[in-house]
């Protein structure tokens, strides 16, 4: 596309032509401009894309959309915007001619189950309508191949891209997660929602919205864009969602939702229960994954898919990786990994368990969190009569004593029973030792992180379930 028909398309405060390049890609970050590319300076929280013009131009850069002032290049040209994120959307739209709006696109949004819900969504789309794309926390699936996402919430001009690439193999149907932050910080503006999905809302990311009337906000800048809206009625805030979009369809397990699971049976791995009328058998006996199971439901019935092949489908539907994955093991206990990392997930899973058998849960938490987030989690712990032995989870810039003094007090308070083991495979050792036969024993946090941020944001590798399996050789 050429600048003048580009500038043609676009809101901007003020333009400087100087070169008559073609301009076919776009990019906030310095480090991925190639030739010809656009480079948008985006001011952020810990740097500001201003201060990488001059990078950005080294590598290639022929054009820059900036809001704040800046010095000029001959033979670049410049593009003065009020809003530089939202200039990165707009512009990358155009460039990628709305790929969004030849989808069918869902986002899904919410503190708990956003992956899970995605996940879900993605395989019914694809065993109903031939094949599907998903994006969010465990990355890329453009039909079965992965690949990383550098967010939950990657930035529009990444999504854009990958929704070609998805209309390229023939894949018209699209689930993504939308992160506050991603919500907030305009990556998402632009796309075009059929359904917008909002599954619960609890403590979480305080450090970023300060308040939870900002950060139910930022959720509902995904319901807003969206045609359809589906919330969850027995949440507090899908309730306020709810009355925000009167109408909103609506899932739930008390009377006057949509699309309303009754008559749940729990049984030893699967939980049974109605929808409508028509039987579902879920394989978890997780009580919130019917919930995310609801918004599923919901979602695909009102796509046009019938209620009964929808329950056929979810029937040997096995779950996702470390979301209430069961280990295999020659102890007769129940070890898990899990990737619950919110007080509401901790409580969720925790009221989960049988009440016959005592549960441990081997945690972490990672040191972005604030106190009061700590002091739930080690809340949640002795409300339920959990066993918590206290370990390593991305200590980053904080440090694992501390933490777990935080943890630590919030157990106190409640008179509930811990240990304090720094390494997490001493941890777990320790714990499945503990454990009876039956007993529960929960390794919660880190899932599918393939990595443990020790100091700063320093990645380095770990991996949950090989830690698990040597903790289990080490009885
Ligand atoms: C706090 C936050 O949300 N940060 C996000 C934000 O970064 P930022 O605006 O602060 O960017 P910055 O690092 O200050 O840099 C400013 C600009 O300079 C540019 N830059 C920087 C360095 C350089 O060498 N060259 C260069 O061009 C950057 O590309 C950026 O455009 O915008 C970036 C681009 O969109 C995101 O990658 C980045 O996510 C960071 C990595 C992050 O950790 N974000 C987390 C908090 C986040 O977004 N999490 C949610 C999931 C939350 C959940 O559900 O649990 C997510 O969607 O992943
Ligand atoms: N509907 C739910 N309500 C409460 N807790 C849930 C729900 N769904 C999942 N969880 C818990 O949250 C954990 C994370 O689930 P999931 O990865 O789906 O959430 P998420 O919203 O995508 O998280 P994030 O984006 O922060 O990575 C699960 O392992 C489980 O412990």
């Amino acid at each position: 596309m050429t600048f003048d028909s580009l500038v043609k398309q676009i809101d901007y405060i003020d333009i400087k032509k100087q070169n008559d390049e073609e301009i076919k890609n776009i990019t906030n970050n310095s480090n991925l401009v190639e030739d010809s590319d656009i480079f948008v300076a985006v001011a952020g929280t810990l740097n500001d894309g201003h201060k990488y013009i001059d990078h950005a131009i080294e590598n290639g850069a022929k054009t820059i959309v900036y809001q704040n002032d800046i010095d000029f290049k001959d033979g670049i040209n410049y593009i003065k915007v009020a809003d530089s994120r939202y200039a990165l959307s707009d512009i990358s739209n155009i460039l990628e001619d709305f790929p969004s709006k030849k989808m069918t696109v869902v986002g899904v949004t919410g503190t708990n189950g956003k992956t899970t819900t995605a996940t879900t969504i993605y395989y019914l789309m694809k065993e109903i309508y031939g094949n599907a794309t998903n994006i969010g926390t465990d990355g890329t699936f453009i039909g079965d191949e992965r690949s990383d996402t550098s967010n939950t919430t990657p930035d529009i001009y990444i999504l854009n891209k990958i929704f070609n690439q998805s209309l390229e193999k023939n894949i018209d149907h699209v689930v993504l997660e939308a992160s506050s932050h991603g919500l907030v910080q305009n990556r998402l503006n632009g796309i075009d929602f059929d359904y917008g999905i909002f599954t619960n809302l609890s403590t979480e990311h305080l450090d970023y919205h300060k308040t939870m009337d900002e950060y139910f906000a930022a959720k509902m800048i995904l319901l807003t864009h969206s045609k359809n809206k589906i919330v969850n009625l027995d949440d507090p805030y899908g309730k306020k969602a709810k009355e925000k979009f009167p109408d909103a369809i609506s899932f739930g397990k008390e009377s006057g939702s949509d699309y309303r699971a009754t008559d749940i049976v729990k049984n030893e791995k699967t939980t049974d229960f109605k929808v409508n009328g028509i039987d579902f058998t879920i394989n978890s006996i997780a009580d919130y994954e019917i919930y995310n199971k609801l918004a599923a439901i919901a979602t695909l019935n009102n796509m046009g898919a019938n209620l009964k092949e929808i329950a056929e489908k979810l029937k040997v539907f096995k779950g996702l990786p470390s979301r209430f994955q069961y280990v295999e093991n020659d102890l007769d206990k129940n070890i898990i990994i899990d990737f619950a990392h919110t007080p509401r997930a901790f409580e969720a899973i925790f009221e989960s368990i049988p009440k016959d058998v005592k549960t441990y849960a081997v945690f972490g938490i990672n040191g972005d969190r604030n106190t009061e987030f700590r002091r739930l989690i080690g809340n949640a712990c002795a409300k339920n009569d959990v066993f918590a032995v206290i370990t390593t989870d991305d200590p980053k810039f904080d440090n694992y004593e501390h933490i777990t003094d935080e943890i630590a007090a919030g157990i106190d308070e409640l008179g509930g029973d811990y240990e304090r083991i720094e390494d997490r495979l001493e941890a777990m050792t320790y714990a499945i030792k503990k454990a009876n036969p039956g007993d529960y024993i929960l390794m919660l946090g880190k899932g599918e992180e393939h990595f443990m941020k020790y100091q700063g944001n320093e990645k380095t590798p770990y991996n949950e379930m090989e830690t698990v399996q040597k903790a289990i050789k080490n009885q």
